[in-house]
């Protein structure tokens, strides 16, 4: 079994008056994880806690054996947010230049990221130019900076065209068979086939963890949208 690159033990976040996390457990190792649950489960509270971002009320993570926020940990994770985070006033070279400073990554890295995200032909143009998905993707080449183990990406393709999310996911494998650990997000269940791992996820908890062909067995189902149905129904008659 391969090493785990993310350990989370009996996570508990509280945002507002809620606790959003009530206790959650899961690993993450190499190769494309696809979190998978509906609007407001906690998808985007989990992947704060995996970049140190979160506050947390109790319970452990941990990446490649540091706990999350840790320094060393920088370069060695890639965060996308559901908003583009670059500066629109700046080119697309101008801002992965920029960031690869903040880094401390060397310029060859600018241009594998430019060009891995397909972007090489606008690198001199500013970014509030671009259409939303080229502006999306100069995110992610920031995060791809370093050549990162852990790509934690939020809801990397919504609004994004059939071809785009295409090339995307073949991008995110790429770089999962170069060793990295990608855990992306997602509301859309269709996405769920293209990934090696599914984690479902419903009211802050897994409530399933396996690969598509796993759970769909499982559960008897056609489709990873209908087992994600018939698992919260069983919940419910338990409950
Ligand atoms: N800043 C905040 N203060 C209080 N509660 C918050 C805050 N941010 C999020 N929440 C609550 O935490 C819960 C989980 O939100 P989160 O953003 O993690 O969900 P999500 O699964 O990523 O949703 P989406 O798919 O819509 O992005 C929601 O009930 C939300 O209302």
């Amino acid at each position: 079994m391969m090493k785990n690159i993310v350990e989370v033990r009996d996570l508990v976040v509280v945002r507002g008056a809620r606790e959003v996390l009530p206790g959650i457990s899961l690993g993450v190792a190499p190769g494309v994880t696809g979190l998978l649950g509906p609007s407001g489960c906690g998808k985007t509270t989990l992947m704060r806690c995996l970049v140190g971002a979160q506050q947390v009320r109790s319970g452990t993570v941990e990446v490649l054996g540091e706990p999350a926020g840790s320094a060393a940990l920088r370069t060695r994770i890639g965060y996308v947010t559901q908003s583009a985070s670059v500066y629109d006033d700046l080119t697309v070279a101008e801002n992965l230049t920029f960031f690869s400073r903040v880094l401390g990554v060397d310029r060859r890295s600018v241009d594998e990221a430019i060009s891995v995200v397909g972007l090489a032909d606008h690198q001199r143009q500013v970014v509030g130019n671009l259409s939303g998905g080229q502006r999306s993707r100069v995110s992610l080449a920031v995060a791809l900076l370093g050549t990162p183990d852990l790509l934690v990406l939020d809801e990397p393709t919504v609004g994004l065209d059939p071809v785009l999310r295409r090339d995307l996911w073949e991008l995110f494998h790429r770089l999962a068979d170069l060793g990295a650990a990608v855990l992306v997000s997602s509301h859309v269940m269709d996405e769920a086939e293209r990934c090696h791992r599914l984690l479902l996820m419903r009211e802050g908890r897994i409530i399933a963890d396996g690969s598509p062909d796993e759970i769909r067995e499982r559960t008897g189902a056609a489709d990873i949208e209908q087992a994600f149905l018939r698992l919260v129904e069983g919940q419910e008659e338990v409950a």
